[in-house]
């Protein structure tokens, strides 16, 4: 269990965490997810004890980070998968962590197993390439078997096969009654590993949440419509109040409405319809929604393509 409350940090004139309280529990995945600069990064520092907060605490297991007495065994965490000594071997780097922490060398051969690893074992991890280095990242979080598990943006540079390999691990050991907290700007990727969702933007939590429930409070389901008459029906779904948006040729979405009713409408004016299908919402629909005051950096709509 990690717990915060009244977390603060400041730099300068700028709160980067602003009085947040929030609890990430064990036996499931809590995504962590905010615009960039919300002050995820920040946290995930201050729970590791690498930044000191300038309020407030948070604690892992009731205690903060600098008293745990073992900390590796306590919580494990991958920051920056590059952050390590290039010149070593992923054994000798992994084996030097366990022999600073107290754990012993059969750990090591059994995390390099985990993480699909053996193989390069003897290899400097200079050389490796970004997915290989998350997963020497990952087996150095998860050395000490902690009952805690931080991972910060932990596909990025991973192949759909590392992805998924990932996506099942962090699933499998929240299932074994860990905690897993884990933030990624991928918000597909996200929708399908975490069950419980913490928002942050401008330092201050904007929901700690389900999955389920965030998408449903900040989102709605709609009905995509394609027809060739649209010209025509278009402007009775508007006459019936419904709020309609263009999405790709000759298709329409529709808001707040089911398909049985645009269904009807249509066959009351003998309108052809070529396609009538209730369009989920995502995690992206959710997120940007909910995120849309808090970005610091918006790209004005003309500058995109
Ligand atoms: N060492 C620092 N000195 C000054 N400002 C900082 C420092 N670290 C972070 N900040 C500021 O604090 C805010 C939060 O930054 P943080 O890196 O925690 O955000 P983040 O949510 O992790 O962003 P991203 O998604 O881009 O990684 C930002 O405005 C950032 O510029």
């Amino acid at each position: 269990m990690i717990q915060a409350t009244g977390l603060t940090k400041v730099y300068g004139a700028k709160a980067a965490v602003d009085r947040i309280e929030f609890e990430v529990r064990p036996g499931v995945v809590t995504g962590f997810l905010g615009p960039n600069g919300a002050g995820k990064s920040t946290t995930m520092r201050m729970i590791l004890g690498l930044d000191r907060p300038t309020a407030g605490r948070v604690t892992v297991g009731g205690r903060r980070y600098r008293d745990l007495p073992a900390p590796l065994r306590e919580v494990g965490a991958l920051l920056d998968a590059k952050a390590v000594h290039g010149g070593r071997t992923a054994y000798h780097h992994l084996r030097g962590l366990a022999a600073a922490n107290g754990i012993a060398r059969r750990r090591v051969e059994e995390v390099l197993d985990l993480v699909g690893l053996t193989e390069v074992a003897d290899q400097r991890a200079g050389g490796f390439s970004l997915g290989m280095a998350q997963r020497l990242g990952i087996a150095a979080a998860l050395l000490g078997d902690p009952g805690v598990l931080l991972f910060d943006e932990p596909v990025n540079g991973l192949d759909p096969e590392g992805i998924r390999w990932i996506r099942r691990l962090m699933r499998s050991l929240a299932a074994e009654g860990r905690t897993v907290f884990v933030s990624s700007h991928l918000m597909a990727e996200m929708a399908l590993t975490a069950e419980q969702l913490l928002v942050i933007g401008r330092g201050r939590i904007l929901a700690d949440t389900t999955m389920t429930g965030f998408i449903a409070a900040n989102a709605s389901t709609h009905v995509k419509v394609r027809s060739p008459d649209l010209i025509t029906l278009a402007p009775l779904l508007t006459a019936r109040g419904w709020r309609t948006a263009p999405a790709d040729r000759g298709s329409l979405l529709v808001y707040g409405v089911s398909p049985a009713q645009i269904g009807d409408l249509a066959h009351a004016a003998r309108l052809r319809l070529h396609e009538l299908a209730v369009i989920q919402p995502s995690l992206e629909d959710a997120f940007m929604r909910l995120t849309a005051d808090s970005v610091e950096y918006h790209a004005r709509s003309r500058d995109v393509a």
